[in-house]
C-alpha cells in the first residue's frame, strides 16, 4: 500500500551526533516507536496522521549509535491498535526489545498471550485529544484488569490540563502506571504552580506511578533545540524543561524511566538531534547514580525483571 505523509511532516534526523555523554552499560531508550515500513505493515485507517516510515532496522541503528543496550517499543498511534510492526521488531532484536501495545477489549485471551510471548509489557491509554478518538473509560478499565493479571502495566499519554478530569480514573487503575512525558506540562508557568503541583501530588501520593522525564524537544518553549549550531555554548538545549525533569528524577529516583521518542511523531518546527537529546540526561540527572537508577536499573526493573 502506498501512503503520502502529512503535509509538514518532518522526518527524523538521519546523521545524529555522538553524544558527549557517556550512557551506563545496559542503558534502556524506554519510549521510541517504529512507524512501518507502510508497504509491509499499513498505517491504521483510524490515524490522525500519516508518517515517514522508520524502521526497526533503522531503531537499532540508532540504539548502536547512541550506546544503548536495549528499546521499549511503544505502539504509535498511526498503528491504531494493529501492533503487527511494533511486534515485528520486538521478536527481531533478539531479546533486546520489549514492547508496549495498544489494545480493544475484542482481544482474546490467546492474543494477549502472543503479545506476551513476543515481549510486551504493557499496554497505552492516549488522551490526547489529536491523536485518538474517545475510548470509554469502561473499555479501558476492563482491559487494565485483565493485562494486570500478566504482570504487565499501563502507560497513559495525556496532557496537563486534563489531569483532574482523568484524576479518578488513573488512580483506580490497578496495575503500575507510566506517565509519558512528565503529563506534558506547561513549561512556560512556574515549577512550583498549581498545575506541576497537582503532577507531583499524583506521583507523591501514588507509589505505583511513575514517568517518563522524555520529550524537552516537545515541551521546550524557548529552545535552544538540539540541532547542530544551535546550542548556546555551554547550556544545555531546551533549558527551560530541566527544572521540569529534574525535580522528578530527584524526587522519584526509583520510577523514572527516559527514552529518545525516536522518530518524533508531529513534531512541528524542528527535527532534534538525538546525540545531543542523549547529552540532555546529565542535565536533568546530574549523578552517576541517578543516572544509573534512570537508564538501566528502572526499567529493568519493569521490562526486564527477569535479569
Ligand atoms: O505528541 C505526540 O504527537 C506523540 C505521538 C505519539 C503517537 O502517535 O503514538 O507518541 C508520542 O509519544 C508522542
Amino acid at each position: 500500500m502506498e501512503f503520502t505523509k502529512t503535509p509538514g511532516w518532518l522526518d527524523w534526523y538521519a546523521s545524529p551526533s555522538t553524544p558527549k555523554f557517556k550512557l551506563p552499560a545496559g542503558a534502556v531508550d524506554a519510549h521510541c516507536h517504529v512507524f512501518g515500513p507502510g508497504a509491509e505493515f499499513p498505517y491504521a485507517p483510524e490515524r490522525k496522521y500519516t508518517p515517514c516510515d522508520a524502521s526497526k532496522q533503522q531503531l537499532f541503528a540508532l540504539r548502536d549509535h547512541l550506546g544503548f543496550s536495549r528499546n521499549v517499543i511503544v505502539q504509535a498511534t498511526c498503528h491504531g491498535a494493529d501492533n503487527r510492526a511494533m511486534v515485528d521488531a520486538c521478536k527481531a532484536s533478539g531479546g533486546r526489545a520489549r514492547g508496549v501495545a495498544t489494545v480493544r477489549r475484542s482481544i482474546s485471551d490467546g492474543e494477549l498471550q502472543a503479545l506476551h510471548e513476543a515481549g510486551v509489557r504493557g499496554v497505552r491509554f492516549n488522551f490526547v485529544k489529536r491523536l485518538v478518538d474517545f475510548t470509554p473509560k469502561d473499555e479501558l478499565m476492563e482491559i487494565a484488569g485483565r493485562i494486570a493479571r500478566l504482570g504487565w502495566h499501563v502507560v497513559i499519554y495525556f496532557e496537563a490540563v486534563d489531569l483532574p478530569e482523568l484524576w479518578d480514573f488513573f488512580t483506580a487503575l490497578p496495575t503500575t502506571v507510566v506517565v509519558d512525558h512528565m503529563g506534558r506540562p506547561d513549561v512556560s508557568k512556574p515549577i512550583d504552580g498549581p498545575e506541576f503541583e497537582l503532577f507531583l501530588k499524583f506521583m507523591r501520593e501514588h507509589a505505583n506511578v511513575w514517568s517518563k522525564v522524555s520529550c524537552p524537544e516537545r515541551l521546550s518553549v524557548t529552545g535552544p533545540r538540539a540541532l547542530d549550531g544551535e546550542q548556546a555554548a555551554g547550556m544545555p538545549s531546551y533549558r527551560d524543561v530541566v527544572p521540569f525533569a529534574r525535580r522528578v528524577v530527584e524526587e522519584f529516583p526509583d520510577r523514572v524511566l527516559w527514552g529518545t521518542d525516536w522518530p518524533h511523531p508531529n513534531l512541528k518546527d524542528h527535527m532534534p538531534d538525538d546525540g545531543l537529546l542523549v547529552d540532555f540526561i546529565p542535565h536533568i540527572a546530574p549523578t552517576p547514580e541517578l543516572q544509573r537508577k534512570l537508564l538501566v536499573d528502572n526499567p529493568m526493573r519493569l521490562y526486564w525483571p527477569e535479569l
